[in-house]
């Protein structure tokens, strides 16, 4: 695979914009978290007055083999199913992307059916979904490379028509267990470590689900040093394209949302095939599933919301949306003390 080039922050302006930060009618530092994403977002558009133009939802949708051993409490045509959902725009996402206003795109990656055209589908499907990665590859070496280069195109597609914040959400029944995998091999953690309870599993499930992928990590244990070999022996379909596509967005200097859990595994790969795709990265919260705080922590990510979200589709980067929105408008809109004529000096 030919490695992205992604260039790491220009921190030049760092001093310019933190002078403006405080130099705005509020004591310093009151804008908490805030303060550090205006920061980010002005260092990755290079400007003192950052700006984001049409935000799009991107969600990533695939089957996984995988559920055939019991690692998910609902059945793999809930994929198909929650797909058809979001083209009818009925699905959480749906809801809170409309009211946050952005766009949403539903990439098929390797889902288990045939879907007719639709405006909102971007149909890439590589493979009916992944193997059993218990008896086999998740993917083929070229079936990965193949999902991986889309996403990065995908993301040109939305940058080049304007779009300069990419959100990142996926759908897949039984993801959970490969984005585990994906954490213990690369973050070299146990499975327990990494393994939860996904869209519900009760004990008795959990306890499979982690034997289940300490299963696969000693089957492919030969395979699992690099990222790339990782990702095609243990991960998905749509969170190699989800990764792809982040490294993409990165290339192009959009600003990248988080969702959850599996879209940090998909981040966590993206890194370790070029770290400087996290100087792009917004991580919008931490998901309630089990593993994800330890992942973000490998990450050394501080997630934005921690509201117990543990649905996926891209919820949470939505969610998220409005302060990313407050951080541009407050560079923008805010007074200084000067222009207000406030007395900037603390005693
Ligand atoms: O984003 C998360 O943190 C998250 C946590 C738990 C479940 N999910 C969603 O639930 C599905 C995977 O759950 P499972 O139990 O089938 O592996 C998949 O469609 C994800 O979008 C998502
Ligand atoms: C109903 C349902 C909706 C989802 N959205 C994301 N993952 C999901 C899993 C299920 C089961």
């Amino acid at each position: 695979m030919q490695i992205p080039d992604i260039q790491t922050l220009d921190r030049g302006l760092s001093a310019a914009l933190q002078h403006k930060i405080d130099q705005k009618t509020k004591p310093l530092g009151a804008l908490g978290r805030l303060e550090g994403l205006a920061l980010q977002l002005g260092l990755i558009q290079q400007r003192l007055d950052p700006v984001l133009r049409q935000p799009v939802m991107m969600v990533f949708a695939a089957d996984h083999g995988i559920v055939a051993a019991g690692v998910s409490p609902y059945p793999q045509a809930v994929t198909m199913q929650m797909v058809l959902n979001f083209l009818q725009g009925g699905a959480a996402i749906n809801v809170f992307a409309r009211q946050v206003g952005m766009d949403i795109r539903v990439v098929d990656a390797g889902v288990n059916h045939d879907f007719a055209p639709h405006p909102m589908l971007l149909s890439h499907k590589v493979a009916m979904g992944t193997q059993n990665m218990l008896q086999a590859p998740a993917m083929s070496e070229a079936e990965c490379e193949k999902a991986i280069n889309i996403g990065r195109q995908l993301a040109h597609a939305e940058i080049a028509k304007g779009s300069n914040v990419l959100a990142f959400g996926e759908m897949g029944i039984g993801n959970t267990t490969a984005a585990a995998a994906l954490m213990a091999a690369l973050c070299q953690l146990p499975a327990q470590a990494c393994v939860g309870r996904g869209t519900g599993l009760d004990d008795a499930g959990l306890q499979r689900k982690v034997d289940v992928v300490e299963q696969v990590l000693q089957h492919h244990a030969s395979h699992l040093h690099s990222p790339l070999s990782a990702l095609q022996h243990v991960g998905g379909l749509e969170i190699a394209m989800m990764a792809g596509a982040m490294l993409g967005a990165a290339q192009k200097q959009a600003v990248i949302l988080v969702d959850g859990f599996i879209c940090t595994a998909a981040m966590l790969v993206a890194s370790r095939i070029v770290p400087a795709v996290l100087d792009y990265a917004v991580f919008t919260h931490c998901s309630g599933e089990q593993g994800h705080r330890r992942l973000l922590q490998a990450l050394q990510a501080e997630p934005l919301l921690d509201i117990g979200l543990r649905l996926g589709e891209g919820t949470g980067a939505a969610l998220a949306y409005p302060l990313l929105q407050a951080a541009a408008n407050f560079m923008n809109e805010m007074a200084s003390f000067e222009s207000a004529g406030v007395d900037g000096k603390s005693a």
